[in-house]
């Protein structure tokens, strides 16, 4: 004969029905019952959700304490509050200029190096330069990323003013940096592309607008033996992130770019300079990229009014 057993409470699967169950009980015995089956629900999934919460929580400080650390091993070569006539920086010369020198002669680099300086050009040339770069990237700028205009395409619409004073900024740095390597500067000639670039924190579209790619310029614009920069916004005023950064063996280092103090960087452009830039994490950040080369084949002219009329 079969004997009727007797139906016992379903013991609570969750935390949430532990607690509901426990709410609706009165008595204090209940309760030690109720937190004895809270002990019960805890060892199964709420074990489980706390384990998987501390783990995310340790990996975000993980995540946070490597970014410092990275940031510790950043020096900065030139702060946005420094005001340098020359600040230079020698590296060992790659390899990359071995097979040049019989083509090219002196004005490949046997010293390489880094080299940041400040009042090269006057404010009113610099800010003339980015009303013209505001005005020219405003009408054909790619989705993300950084937005280039190339100076010597027909994109730009030139007027006189700007060719001159495009020249004068030109023919500044071209001395500079012959000067500094100890090139005849009818000997190094400028490159193309020479363009100005817009950089935001909008997510690049295509690998070649990610700028924060570190990158060796011999490389990625093939002419080029001599790069320079000129500033057209303030680091921390005018946008954050969107240090200039040259990699090293120990320490990174810095240049912050300062319209301001119209701050020109410029350095040798083989594998010995790896660089990248950081990502512009609010604001916009402009420049002018003005780059020489020493191979007669691969000269070009300064922009002529006249020809793109
Ligand atoms: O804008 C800069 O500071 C550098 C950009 C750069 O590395 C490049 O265009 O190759
Ligand atoms: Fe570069």
């Amino acid at each position: 004969m079969a004997t009727k057993r007797k139906r016992t409470p379903p013991i609570a699967k969750t935390e949430t029905d532990t607690l509901s169950k426990a709410e609706t009980l009165g008595s204090i015995s209940d309760k030690k019952q109720a937190s004895r089956k809270i002990g019960i629900s805890l060892s199964s999934d709420a074990v489980k959700r706390i384990v998987i919460r501390s783990v995310i929580v340790a990996a975000s400080f993980l995540v946070g304490a490597y970014f410092l650390w990275e940031e510790e091993l950043m020096d900065v070569f030139v702060g946005v509050s420094d005001t340098v006539d020359r600040k230079y920086m020698e590296v060992e010369c790659s390899s990359d200029y071995t097979k040049e020198r019989a083509a090219f002669g002196v004005c490949v680099p046997t010293r390489c190096g880094r080299v940041v300086m400040d009042n090269v050009v006057t404010i009113s040339e610099a800010e003339y330069l980015l009303r013209t770069a505001k005005a020219g990237l405003s009408m054909g700028e790619s989705y993300g990323g950084a937005s280039i205009l190339d100076l010597h395409s027909g994109a730009l619409s030139k007027g006189d003013k700007f060719i001159d004073i495009y020249k004068q900024v030109k023919n500044k740095i071209h001395g500079a940096i012959a000067r500094e390597f100890g090139i005849p500067v009818d000997k190094l000639y400028l490159t193309s592309p020479t363009f100005f670039s817009k950089m935001t924190p909008r997510p690049a579209q295509t690998v070649h607008d990610e700028y924060w790619q570190v990158h060796i310029d011999k490389e990625t614009y093939g002419s080029f033996h001599y790069t320079s920069l000129l500033y057209l916004a303030d680091y921390g005023r005018d946008f954050r992130g969107g240090r200039f950064v040259f990699l090293a063996p120990e320490r990174n280092i810095t240049v912050e770019p300062r319209l301001g103090k119209c701050r020109v960087s410029f350095f040798t452009s083989g594998s010995e300079n790896p660089h990248y830039v950081e990502k512009v994490s609010s604001g916009i950040r402009y420049a002018i990229t003005v780059s020489f080369t020493c191979d007669p084949s691969k000269a070009i002219e300064d922009p002529n009014i006249k020809r793109l009329q």
